[in-house]
C-alpha cells in the first residue's frame, strides 16, 4: 500500500487549471520531496489530499482511505503544516501546543513540548508576540511532535535561520526513523538533497518527473554560458544528435537565457546544460578538450548533480515539448 497515491487528480478554480490528472505515489516511510515552481499546484495537490480542496475529477488516497469519502479518517492519519499556518494570536504557545496535542489522535504534549525546546522557542508568549520566525516554529513544534503516519510540510523552512532550519531536518530524518512518511514540499534543493530519498517534480498542475536520490549520485552537472561574442554558439556535430554522444554524456541542451548573462552587446546569450555519468576521470579529458575546440563556451561549472539537474530540464523545456526520457546511471 502507498502512503499517498493520486490517481487522475484534477482541480479547477474558474478558468485556472491548478492540478491537471495528477499522478503520485508515494511510498511509506520515506522522505519525499515535492518541488516545482511557484503555481505548480504543490499546495492545491496536499490541500486536495486532506480534503480542504474538493476536487474537480480523479481520485486520491492516503494509508488507503478515499480523500473524497473517507476524509476524517485521512485527517487521523496525517499531521499537516500548511504553507499559511495561522494561529490564534491571542493564545500563548504553551497553550496552543496543548490544544492541537488533544485535538489529533496521534498528538503528544510531551513531544511537542520536547519539538519546541529543540527548536529553542519560548512558548510562554502569546502568537500575537511572536516573530514569523517563532510563529513557524510553533506550527512546526505541533507537527513534528504528532506521530501520525503521514506528516506532510509545506515549505517547512520558510523563514527560519540556517541553524533551526537543519534542526528541523534532522527532526524530519527522526520521523522517518519512527516509520512515518514525510513529505517535503520546499523550494530549497539543499534541503531536498539532504534529506529526502525521493522527490517529485510538479509544473503546471502535474508530476513531470519523480527520482530515487541515490539514483543521482553518480551523476554530475556541468553548466556554461555560450557566448556568441567568442564565436560560433552552435552546438558541436558530435553534442547535435543522441545517437553521436560519447557514452557518458546523459543529457544535452542548449537553452538561450537572458536571466543569467546580460552580453557585452545585449543580446541574450546561451546556456549549455549537460549530465555526465561515471567516474571524472572518464569525462574531465573530454569536456577540457571541448571548451579548448569551442571557444564560445565559458563560465563552466561542474557540480554533484542532485535533484536541481532534474529540475532544470524539466523547467528549461517549453509546456508543450516533450522533456527527453531520464537516463538512470547505467553505472
Ligand atoms: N482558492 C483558490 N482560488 C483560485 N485559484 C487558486 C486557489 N488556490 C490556488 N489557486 C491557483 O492554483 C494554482 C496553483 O496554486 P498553488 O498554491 O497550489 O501552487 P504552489 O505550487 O503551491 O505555489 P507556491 O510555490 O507559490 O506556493 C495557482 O495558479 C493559484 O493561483
Amino acid at each position: 500500500m502507498w502512503a499517498i497515491e493520486t490517481n487522475r487528480l484534477s482541480k479547477r478554480f474558474g478558468e485556472v487549471h491548478s492540478l491537471v490528472d495528477c499522478n503520485l505515489q508515494v511510498p511509506q516511510g520515506i522522505v519525499f520531496g515535492l518541488l516545482g515552481p511557484n503555481g505548480a499546484g504543490k499546495s492545491t495537490l496536499l490541500r486536495s489530499l486532506l480534503g480542504f480542496v474538493r476536487p474537480t475529477s480523479g481520485q486520491g488516497a492516503v494509508c488507503g482511505y478515499n480523500i473524497l469519502h473517507h476524509s476524517l479518517q485521512v485527517r487521523q492519519q496525517v499531521a499537516y503544516l500548511p504553507g499559511d499556518a495561522r494561529l490564534y494570536r491571542s493564545m500563548r504557545g504553551s497553550r496552543i501546543l496543548e490544544m492541537f496535542a488533544e485535538l489529533h489522535p496521534c498528538g503528544s504534549l510531551l513531544r511537542s513540548q520536547a519539538v519546541a525546546q529543540r527548536l529553542d522557542l519560548d512558548v510562554s508568549r502569546r502568537v500575537a508576540f511572536m516573530s514569523t520566525g517563532m510563529r513557524q516554529k510553533l506550527a512546526l513544534a505541533i507537527v513534528l511532535g504528532n506521530r501520525a503516519p503521514v506528516v506532510i510540510l509545506d515549505e517547512p523552512t520558510a523563514n527560519l535561520d540556517p541553524a533551526v532550519t537543519a534542526s528541523v531536518l534532522d527532526l524530519v530524518r527522526e520521523a522517518r526513523s519512527h516509520g512515518q512518511t514525510v513529505v517535503l514540499s520546499s523550494h530549497i534543493f539543499s534541503d531536498i538533497d539532504s534529506t529526502c530519498d525521493e522527490a517529485a517534480i510538479m509544473r503546471s498542475g502535474s508530476i513531470v518527473a519523480q527520482h530515487r536520490l541515490d539514483e543521482l549520485a553518480s551523476l554530475h552537472s556541468v553548466q556554461a554560458l555560450v557566448s556568441k561574442h567568442n564565436g560560433p554558439a552552435e552546438l558541436p556535430l558530435s553534442l547535435r544528435d543522441e545517437a553521436t554522444y560519447p557514452p557518458f554524456v546523459k543529457f544535452c541542451q542548449l537553452v538561450t537565457t537572458t536571466r543569467n548573462a546580460p552580453q557585452p552587446n545585449g543580446e541574450p546569450a546561451a546556456k549549455l546544460l549537460l549530465q555526465l555519468n561515471g567516474s571524472g576521470r572518464d569525462w574531465l579529458p573530454w569536456l577540457a578538450d571541448l571548451q579548448a575546440n569551442w571557444p564560445a563556451l565559458c563560465e563552466l561549472k561542474i557540480e554533484r548533480a542532485g535533484i536541481r539537474s532534474i529540475y532544470d530540464r524539466h523547467l528549461s523545456t517549453p509546456t508543450n515539448q516533450a522533456v527527453p526520457p531520464v537516463q538512470e546511471p547505467s553505472n
